[in-house]
């Protein structure tokens, strides 16, 4: 990430994370493109809903058959010892079957669950490597890492959570309903009247539950936000002393999360409380009732016992019902959220070549320009000449970085860029690399446009080594193929000796072996350069862009790296954005760059007699100042 970006997103921080803004959830929509996932696993939701309505019948059943052993065989003085040895064993049956089927069920939607949102977040992960920069640019990365992690958790939880529970619970509810009508109307008619009681208080704690619930997920989302970026911008956070502010900043999210997470504890024990309070009150209504009936002849005492039992299961699906609407709130936001992402189209696209012939009639003049050199395009072919035709860019509309910059650079030709900062060098370069497109003009590479040629084959002819190289956690031959096995060990040590990274490397225990740990600490700035130098010929480019370190290098080093410059520049053309001039005072051309525009360019020498902005800057730099 270049300085300024982290910059950037450290300061975003700062104010709280735009990346994630607290978003109404849109049922409708999201569930519907939910569904698009969970279609190819209709038979296995079929098999989870049989095992579901068996698991639950094998439940309640029991009571059933406890008031048939009460009524028929204990309280009936007919002394049936088969019968009730039967009903022993069909109870045991049923149990075995609840548990049985239970486990199925469960271990069904888990492996469903599991595999749609494993194919979510392999889609998410590779949607965001396909964006632009200019995505990077506005979202921070903390928002997308809870984007990849916790946001696709969420929706394993309505699978595992929401899902099995509107299955469930909501089928024994409809069930212990029916027995209990079946069993007695009159007294299941009594207990309906508490539902509407019911209802009304889940109803008040749901909206209590939901603020809570939020409330603690959208701290969770900051904290991990915050962490995400400080680990990012972790320089910066060291350079500046930053370790107390942020650590203070670190413990108020902290305690914020904590608070937060209290209050939503004490509204679940609170709810659940409530309910443990209803249904014993139900309870002592219904053996009110029921005892008086029972006394009174009315009803058998097995009824009153199966009715009494079923209330007891009655409350628990309710309950569970109820907490599971904060897991249904925060799933519903956590699709809106990756599908927001997925809905993000990249702004630097790969243009749509439609088949010639189809198009042939509408082509005009122009088309058929395009279409005749790219045809003649070929990666082996391509000689390196670049056009910049009168470009033009900004990042944001009304700030011109980029003005109407006219440049042509020959194949095979070595072009040093300076300019003091901001002067829209790395921009310039990011244009040629396509990380964004220009707003006028074109950028040519033998005589293809940039626009023209998809981006894998444009970077693939375009090598960049970057200010701060980065190295992936892995060994450095690892690092330097990109994990692309087709290129051959031999292949990666020739390329390390020909830009002299080769001894560095032999000198470490490991050598080429030798793990790197995240962004490759444990080398130094240079040798870094070099092993990125490694990696770059392994590729073989025909178009080498150097954006030099700012960083100032020992003096050795930097004879390495110069060393490495004229090897790998030899043959193919080379950009340089130089931030020591004493790097480029051997190129071909050098351009000098101010407010986005070419303001003087020539050799070495030459700039040095025109007497204007690179002589100024070449004096400066005599006192030993980078530029
Ligand atoms: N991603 C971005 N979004 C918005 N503005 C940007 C972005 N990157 C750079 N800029 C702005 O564009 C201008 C040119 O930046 P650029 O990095 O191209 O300059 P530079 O000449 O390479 O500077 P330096 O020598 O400091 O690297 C600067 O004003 C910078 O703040």
């Amino acid at each position: 990430m270049r300085p300024a970006q982290a910059i950037h997103n450290w300061q975003a921080d700062q104010k709280g994370d735009p990346g994630l803004p607290e978003q109404k959830p849109e049922y409708v929509s999201a569930f519907r493109t939910l569904y698009g996932y969970a279609k190819p696993h209709m038979w296995g939701f079929i098999g989870v809903f049989c095992c579901t309505l068996i698991a639950i019948l094998s439940d309640l059943l029991q009571p059933f058959l406890m008031k048939i052993a009460i009524d028929d065989n204990l309280l009936s003085g007919k002394n049936d010892y088969k019968g009730l040895l039967t009903i022993c064993a069909i109870y045991l049956g049923l149990s075995l079957s609840s548990l049985l089927f239970t486990y199925l069920q469960s271990n069904m939607l888990q492996n469903i669950g599991q595999s749609i949102v494993s194919r979510i977040r392999k889609q998410l992960f590779g949607h965001i490597l396909k964006q632009s920069m200019r995505y990077f640019d506005r979202m921070s990365s903390g928002s997308l890492i809870t984007h990849v992690s916790s946001d696709t958790e969420a929706l394993n939880q309505f699978f595992n959570q929401v899902l099995l529970s509107l299955f469930r619970d909501g089928l024994t509810l409809i069930f212990i309903i029916v027995l209990m009508f079946q069993l007695d109307t009159q007294l299941a008619l009594y207990c309906l009247i508490l539902l509407p009681i019911i209802w009304a208080i889940a109803i008040a704690f749901r909206s209590f539950m939901r603020t809570t619930y939020q409330l603690a997920r959208t701290r969770l989302s900051r904290l991990v936000a915050f962490v995400a970026e400080n680990l990012s911008g972790m320089n910066l956070v060291q350079v500046f002393h930053q370790q107390k502010e942020q650590e203070k900043q670190f413990n108020e999210r902290n305690s914020q999360y904590f608070q937060a997470n209290l209050r939503e504890i004490r509204t679940n024990v609170v709810f659940g409380r409530t309910f443990d309070i209803l249904s014993n009150l139900s309870i002592a209504f219904v053996t009110w009732i029921g005892g008086n009936a029972v006394l009174g002849q009315h009803l058998e005492f097995g009824v009153l016992y199966a009715f009494i039992t079923y209330i007891r299961q009655f409350f628990q699906p309710i309950n569970t019902i109820t907490q599971q609407w904060n897991t249904l709130q925060s799933a519903t936001v956590a699709i809106t959220r990756i599908w927001s992402v997925f809905a993000n189209k990249p702004d630097v696209m790969d243009r749509e070549l439609a088949p010639v012939d189809l198009r042939k009639e509408e082509l005009n003049e122009d088309e058929d320009e395009r279409q005749a050199s790219l045809s003649s395009f070929s990666l082996e072919q391509v000689k390196g000449r670049i056009d910049f035709n009168r470009i033009s860019f900004s990042y944001e509309e009304g700030i011109p970085i980029i003005r109407d910059l006219d440049l042509h650079i020959n194949s095979g030709e070595l072009i040093g860029v300076v300019g003091t900062t901001g002067a829209g060098k790395s921009s310039l370069i990011s244009l040629l690399c396509r990380f964004y497109d220009v707003k006028a003009g074109s950028i040519l590479i033998d005589e293809t446009d940039v626009r023209d040629i998809p981006q894998a084959t444009l970077h693939r002819l375009v090598g960049l080594v970057q200010q701060e190289p980065y190295l992936y956690s892995g060994s450095i031959i690892e690092n330097i193929r990109m994990f692309d096995k087709s290129i051959s060990r031999e292949d990666v040590i020739r390329a390390c000796e020909f830009v002299g990274a080769d001894t560095i490397i032999n000198k470490l225990k490991d050598g080429y072996e030798t793990k790197l740990s995240e962004r490759g600490s444990g080398l130094s700035a240079g040798e870094r350069q070099l092993i990125s130098f490694a990696r770059i010929i392994v590729f073989k480019p025909k178009v080498l862009i150097l954006d030099e370190a700012s960083a100032n290098l020992d003096s050795h080093t930097e004879q390495l790296i110069q060393n490495a410059l004229q090897v790998v520049s030899q043959d193919r053309t080379t950009i340089v954005i130089a931030h020591r001039l004493s790097t480029i005072m051997q190129a071909d051309r050098i351009i000098v760059m101010s407010h986005g525009e070419i303001v003087e360019q020539g050799n070495h020498q030459e700039l040095l007699e025109h007497d204007g902005h690179y002589k100024e800057l070449y004096e400066h730099s005599q006192g030993n100042v980078a530029v």
